[in-house]
């Protein structure tokens, strides 16, 4: 008893209560599971209730007593010096509602590191249907249009909320899971990741996954939405090609898959690669102006990227064609539609550095100077 005070105190489940004592708008939705519930729902946290581990600790699935299923992330360290930061997370997190955002339930406090429980989401990672490595997808490019429309907008959704805007810092496609309708849900964001920053990862500053990291904030440290952006291009290019992210079977020059990306849009081969991978015959101009948004969304410079918002927008008309197929412009007109589109930066569709070994140069610097966690 006097354990789990103390862990409760460390965990600043103090801070917690007193914060949820002091809204009045709804936030009573939070909740504090106690340890146990949380030991009697995992199985004591047996091993087969692991659904997954990451970088920063482990991931249970459990069932509460009514019945409801849950995800519980248990974290490796914890870093006193950020347990402020992470209640307010805790809180800004909870108060998240959005059908594409995986929901986070509550947390406990009174075990020696917090831990986070989330809605449970039953169908995997976009990861493993992109890369299925038994029998075929049962996705359609209907499907994978919808995902990537639902995923863009849950980001345009995160940096717009509130008074400050909350940046993924992880955005990928193990971090994109799917419930049984194969809806999109965005996970693993904000509070999750602050937690287990031990000293040696620190110096790192930069946090990210290989393939995925957006190379100017990688130079700078200096974060913004957009680096949110240049990881949604890769996972866009992960499900038109279906290839990954980072993948040493491919040359050295076009390990990364936005620089093999970019190499192929540039020879004009990307076509082929796409149609091997969708039987579909009459959505060529949908293929082009996905991998057009996605080209924009690399752009080396941030500023050069559209917002979340317009992603989100661009997906969404780009579904709508989908739906009404009679309104398709012609290939040409789509493809030149897309650059001059007002709500979009006129010049994102032709900023790529000319010099494709110039971003590799880029990416193998990255490689060499990151100190990577996992
Ligand atoms: N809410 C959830 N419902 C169902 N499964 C989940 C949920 N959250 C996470 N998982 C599973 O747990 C695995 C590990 O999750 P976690 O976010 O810790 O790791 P990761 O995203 O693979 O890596 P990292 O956290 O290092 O970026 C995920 O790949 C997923 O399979």
């Amino acid at each position: 008893m006097k354990m789990k005070e103390k862990f409760f105190r460390q965990n600043g489940g103090l801070l917690l209560q007193q914060q949820i004592s002091s809204h009045h708008d709804g936030f009573e939705f939070i909740k504090i599971f106690t340890a146990e519930e949380l030991e009697v729902a995992t199985n004591n946290y047996d091993i087969d209730n692991i659904l997954g581990q990451g970088g920063y600790g482990t991931v249970y699935k459990g069932i509460l007593s009514n019945h409801q299923a849950i995800a519980i992330k248990k974290s490796k360290i914890v870093d006193a010096s950020q347990i402020e930061q992470f209640i307010n997370e805790v809180i800004i997190l909870s108060k998240i509602n959005h059908r594409n955002v995986v929901k986070l339930l509550g947390c406990c406090l009174e075990t020696e590191v917090p831990l986070l429980v989330y809605e449970y989401i039953s169908n995997g990672t976009l990861f493993e249907h992109i890369h299925k490595t038994h029998g075929i997808s049962l996705l359609s490019w209907e499907d994978w249009l919808r995902i990537a429309t639902e995923t863009a907008s849950a980001l345009a959704y995160l940096h717009s909320s509130a008074s400050t805007p909350i940046i993924h810092r992880d955005v990928k496609s193990t971090n994109i899971l799917l419930d049984d309708n194969y809806t999109a849900k965005v996970s693993d964001f904000g509070a999750s990741r602050l937690l287990p920053m031990d000293k040696t990862q620190i110096t790192t500053l930069v946090q990210g996954t290989l393939g995925y990291l957006d190379p100017e904030y990688f130079h700078t440290s200096k974060l913004t939405e957009k680096s949110d952006v240049y990881s949604f291009g890769v996972v866009l290019v992960e499900i038109l090609l279906g290839q990954k992210p980072f993948c040493f079977e491919r040359s050295e020059e076009v390990r990364n898959l936005a620089t093999y990306f970019i190499s192929l849009m540039k020879e004009n081969h990307l076509l082929q690669l796409i149609e091997n991978r969708f039987t579909t015959e009459d959505k060529i101009e949908q293929f082009l102006a996905v991998a057009e948004l996605a080209k924009s969304c690399l752009s080396v410079r941030g500023e050069d990227r559209p917002n979340m918002k317009e992603v989100a927008d661009e997906l969404e008309r780009l579904r709508r064609l989908n739906k009404h197929p009679w309104v398709q412009p012609k290939l040409e007109e789509s493809v030149s539609l897309l650059s001059e589109s007002s709500s979009f930066n006129p010049a994102f569709s032709s900023n790529y550095p000319n010099d494709v070994s110039g971003q590799c140069t880029l990416v193998n610097d990255m490689i060499l100077s990151m100190d990577l966690p996992r």
